[in-house]
């Protein structure tokens, strides 16, 4: 029985992780549940499951729950309930599936604590990529991909040396505006880029798909998850989203992970690692059935924010913690109708340009460089 400590329970990784662990129920046993605002969610969750542990964002989210949740469960809230129900004694395992850089300090806790990572939230490697991988190093503790691509180029490595790896290659869908040119993306509205071509998904991750930010924070992540320099991480686009990523080794064979798109094929293998369980809910992919698949070129000066991250990622130190946040505060003034489509990579521009970075930043001023990169993309256009 593998015990679950699920940080983000209400999201859309949070949800779609509560549904394999209720495929499962002989084999998993959720032991806590962090959620930010859904007090309505979490209840219901709470209820079903059962968990030792609830979290909540707030004092005021955490009033309007205590009286629903069920006996023997306690509640906590805020940052100090976020690491509470990262490090508790009985999980064996986190699922860090909160969105934004919030993750960086319950996955550090985690780590300390001893904790596998089912890594969902990406924002924390890009943030503190080098602290999380020291943190785990010196923990011994396995950081198991939840996204997608990850989750794919880890199956493909399958423990080969890293000499052995010429590149890394990462699927992009190209998201809702893949077809667009860059005039185009005059004027589209905050509906138009919601509606991603593949994948259901939290509206943050699905507006850095439309830019691309996604596919930038996926390289930053692929950087610290593989250990593997941006010189030998790649792009294509890849409309389907079939193959999920490949790698290609020294000796030119390449081996690619396929699948159709369901969240929970990565979600359940980062639980059950190394083995692997049936998933009687998601179809078998049928490549008759499909007969084409399509891969084409990555155009950088189309999607500029891949092309800022790579630059953020070689530049290192503290500069991807600024792009990531300024870009989490551009998305969501843009979800809010504040700002347009194209700002978002302005505002991220604007940021990075106007960075010092820190070769080696602690916790603390990682923190700081988030804070003004916050400041600096709320303050745009103001
Ligand atoms: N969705 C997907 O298919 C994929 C997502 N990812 C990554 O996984 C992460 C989560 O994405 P997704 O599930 O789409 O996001 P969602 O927006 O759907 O969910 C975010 C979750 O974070 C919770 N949350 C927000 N603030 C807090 C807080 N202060 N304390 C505790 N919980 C909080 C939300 O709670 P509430 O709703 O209660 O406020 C919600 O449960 C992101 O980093 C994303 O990039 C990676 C690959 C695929
Ligand atoms: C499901 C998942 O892992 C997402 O991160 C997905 O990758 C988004 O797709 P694109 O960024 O390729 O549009
Ligand atoms: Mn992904």
């Amino acid at each position: 029985m593998k015990r679950i400590s699920l940080l983000g329970s209400t999201g859309s990784v949070g949800t779609q992780t509560l549904d394999v662990v209720s495929r499962h129920p002989e084999s998993f046993r959720v032991e806590a549940l962090a959620a930010g605002r859904n007090a309505e969610l979490v209840i219901e969750q709470a209820n079903r499951f059962r968990p030792r542990l609830v979290s909540v964002a707030t004092k005021e989210i955490a009033d309007r729950v205590e009286a629903h949740l069920p006996a023997g469960t306690k509640l906590v809230y805020g940052d100090e309930g976020l690491i509470e129900a990262a490090t508790l004694p009985d999980a064996d395992i986190v699922v860090t599936a909160i969105v934004g850089s919030q993750g960086l300090k319950p996955t550090l806790a985690a780590i300390e604590a001893g904790k596998p990572i089912g890594l969902a939230n990406k924002e924390t490697l890009v943030s503190g990529g080098h602290l999380v991988s020291e943190a785990a190093k010196r923990k011994g503790v396995r950081l198991l991909p939840v996204d997608s691509e990850h989750s794919a180029i880890f199956q493909c490595l399958n423990g080969e040396p890293r000499s052995a790896v010429r590149r890394i290659v990462l699927t992009a869908s190209g998201g809702s505006f893949r077809d667009r040119t860059r005039d185009e993306l005059v004027g589209v509205t905050v509906q138009e880029a919601l509606a991603h071509p593949n994948w259901s998904m939290g509206s943050k991750v699905t507006i850095d798909s439309a830019t691309m930010a996604n596919k930038g924070l996926e390289v930053i992540e692929a950087h610290w998850l593989f250990d593997v320099p941006f010189e030998q991480i790649e792009v294509i686009v890849h409309p389907e989203s079939i193959v999920h990523s490949f790698v290609e080794f020294e000796d030119r064979s390449i081996v690619a992970q396929m699948g159709v798109p369901d969240m929970r094929v990565p979600i359940q293998y980062a639980l059950t690692y190394p083995e692997r369980f049936a998933s009687p809910a998601v179809p078998s992919l049928d490549l008759t059935e499909l007969g084409k698949l399509h891969f084409r070129k990555m155009d950088y000066d189309r999607f500029r924010m891949l092309r800022m991250a790579f630059d953020c990622g070689k530049a290192g130190g503290t500069m991807p913690a600024v792009y990531n946040a300024a870009n989490e505060v551009a998305v969501a003034r843009f979800l809010t109708g504040d700002i347009a489509f194209l700002d978002i990579e302005s505002i991220v521009e604007t940021a990075i340009n106007g960075h010092r970075p820190i070769a080696y930043p602690t916790l603390e001023e990682i923190g700081e460089a988030d804070d003004w990169a916050r400041r600096t993309a709320n303050g745009y256009g103001r």
